[in-house]
């Protein structure tokens, strides 16, 4: 026993995980077996089951780097179930608690080291835990994040670390499709309504066309390896995936309790059902999202590098040409808000792809994710006369051909007030022609001609935002057209809408200036 202790240390040292557990599980068997066989009360006994509760939190360790993270909690709950108060294994289990993302129970543990901490001197390193532990409880409490100091360091280190955080939001019937996540009371522009960390990521860069088609293929294979290996280590991650849509019946599926998916959510209750590889795939092609699409933002990243991800609560957001949030990714992290007002039950919806441009491009860009768009704007734009339709497309031509820009949107101005569309109809309208309308706003010359013809930006910039919700494209336009302190102030308040609600005022226009957007 006392030379397979060692070798277990030795490797524990040498950070050979596996082998390291391998050993201290024939230890810890050897153990328990003498334990049975000691006498009661024995100066013996005792010292064996110090010997255990050893053994059991190092394989703890060991095992929570391999990412066995619920065995490892295991252990931890066997070593102190022999010493409730053993500081290897508390600090271990506040550990791997705070990777699961359960703050408050880490936190828990971390305190409960404290005495210990100080006398041996470790006071520096558990404060360290205690206060990151805090940080992240009161965000996921709150989800009061803020980015600020990043942003202004110029994204400089490490990106930061975030809590997970599911804000007033939960999953109900949608009309759009199957399940959607729904405000459960009003909010206001650029609150973040989810903060979730990805199951798994693949990132790359991509350089020239010709490799790119091949490296996003062998990403994608990864990334499905990664996932794999997730599933297989956790029964939790595997439940939590099995909730989401491979694309079929999507109307009959269960709607599940959004409280699931709350990092605290015990593991138990789950069954242990068989992997269907299959179905995990037609999974992983319905919910993984890119992340540098359209609507995302993407913070800190170097140019080029292409990701890919799953992040679960996230995949219950139906895509809507008129959404009312936007996702931006921090490190692993996909922060959902809001990018326009939304009302109490209103659906959370982001775009999947580009949404400022005309019906019949949203169309193809639907099928090829493989889906009919059935928001409320596709069903406005599809369901007007034959006669209007046919002038939309006319325009449209038109504008690929590379008619004057100024004429066309001089033309559906015309149009729009002829066929009398009001509010978000005329925002849904603008939307798919912001091509020529941004184009005309930003030239000099054009503007020169049409400028008293068309309407002022401000309101075109207004009706689209509020339709579609703000875009960085609408921001620049009003960048470049600013005319002092009121644009400023719209365009923070779009840039709210563009970012959400994660850095201070003067971050935010240092996001403005860096041209991000
Ligand atoms: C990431 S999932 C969204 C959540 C899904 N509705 C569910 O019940 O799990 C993507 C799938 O939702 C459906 N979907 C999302 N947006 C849609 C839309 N605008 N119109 C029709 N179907 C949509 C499509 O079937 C798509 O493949």
């Amino acid at each position: 026993m006392q030379q397979l202790r060692s070798k277990a240390t030795e490797l524990l040292l040498r950070e050979e995980w596996k082998q390291s557990v391998q050993v201290y599980s024939h230890f810890i068997n050897l153990c328990q077996q003498q334990i049975v066989q000691a006498t009661h009360d024995s100066p013996q006994l005792s010292k064996l089951n110090k010997s255990l509760c050893l053994a059991f939190s190092n394989r703890a360790e060991a095992r929570s780097r391999l990412r066995d993270l619920n065995e490892a909690l295991v252990d931890c709950e066997e070593a102190l179930k022999i010493e409730t108060a053993h500081f290897k294994a508390l600090l271990c289990k506040g550990k791997i608690l705070l990777s699961l993302n359960r703050y408050s129970m880490a936190l828990d543990c971390f305190r409960a080291t404290l005495m210990e901490a100080h006398a041996s001197g470790n006071l520096e390193s558990v404060n360290g835990f205690l206060e990151k532990c805090k940080k992240l409880e009161y965000q996921s409490r709150t989800g009061a994040f803020d980015l600020s100091d990043w942003i202004l360091n110029g994204f400089h280190g490490k990106s930061p670390e975030l809590a997970e955080y599911i804000g007033p939001v939960r999953i109900k019937k949608s009309e759009i499709s199957g399940r959607g996540l729904f405000a459960t009371k009003n909010i206001d522009a650029g609150t973040l309504v989810l903060v979730t960390k990805a199951i798994a990521t693949e990132r790359g860069i991509l350089s020239d066309e010709d490799s790119s088609e091949k490296v996003q293929l062998v990403m994608w294979k990864n990334f499905i390896d990664k996932v794999k290996e997730r599933i297989s280590k956790s029964q939790r991650t595997h439940h939590l995936i099995s909730t989401l849509s491979s694309g079929e019946n999507e109307d009959e599926l269960d709607v599940p309790d959004t409280c699931l998916f709350k990092p605290e959510t015990e593991e138990s209750s789950h069954s242990t059902q068989e992997i269907d590889m299959g179905r995990i795939l037609s999974i992983l092609d319905v919910n993984s999202l890119v992340e540098d699409a359209v609507s995302a933002k993407v913070l800190g990243k170097n140019r080029g590098l292409y990701g890919v991800g799953l992040w679960i609560l996230a995949s219950f957001i139906n895509h809507s040409c008129s959404g009312n949030a936007r996702r931006t990714h921090v490190g692993d992290n996909i922060i959902v808000h809001v990018s326009r007002d939304v009302k109490a039950g209103e659906e959370i919806t982001f775009a999947y792809f580009d949404t400022l441009v005309p019906l019949e491009k949203r169309k193809e860009m639907s099928q090829s994710w493989g889906f009919n768009c059935s928001c409320k704007r596709c069903k406005f734009e599809e369901g007007m006369s034959s006669k209007s339709k046919q002038e939309l497309r006319e325009i449209e031509m038109g504008v690929e051909r590379g008619m004057d820009v100024g004429s066309a949107v001089y033309r559906m101005e015309e149009n729009v007030k002829r066929w009398i569309v009001r509010g978000k109809e005329k925002g849904y309208l603008r939307a798919s022609f912001w091509k020529a309308y941004s184009e005309t706003y930003g030239t000099e010359r054009l503007m020169k001609r049409w400028g008293r013809r068309i309407p002022a930006v401000e309101g075109a910039v207004d009706s689209v935002a509020e339709t579609v919700g703000s875009d960085e494209r609408l921001l620049k336009i009003l960048k470049t057209n600013g005319r002092g302190m009121v644009e400023m102030e719209r365009a923070t308040k779009l840039a709210k809408g563009v970012y959400g609600k994660l850095v201070k005022k003067q971050a935010l226009r240092s996001l403005l200036e860096m041209d991000i957007c």
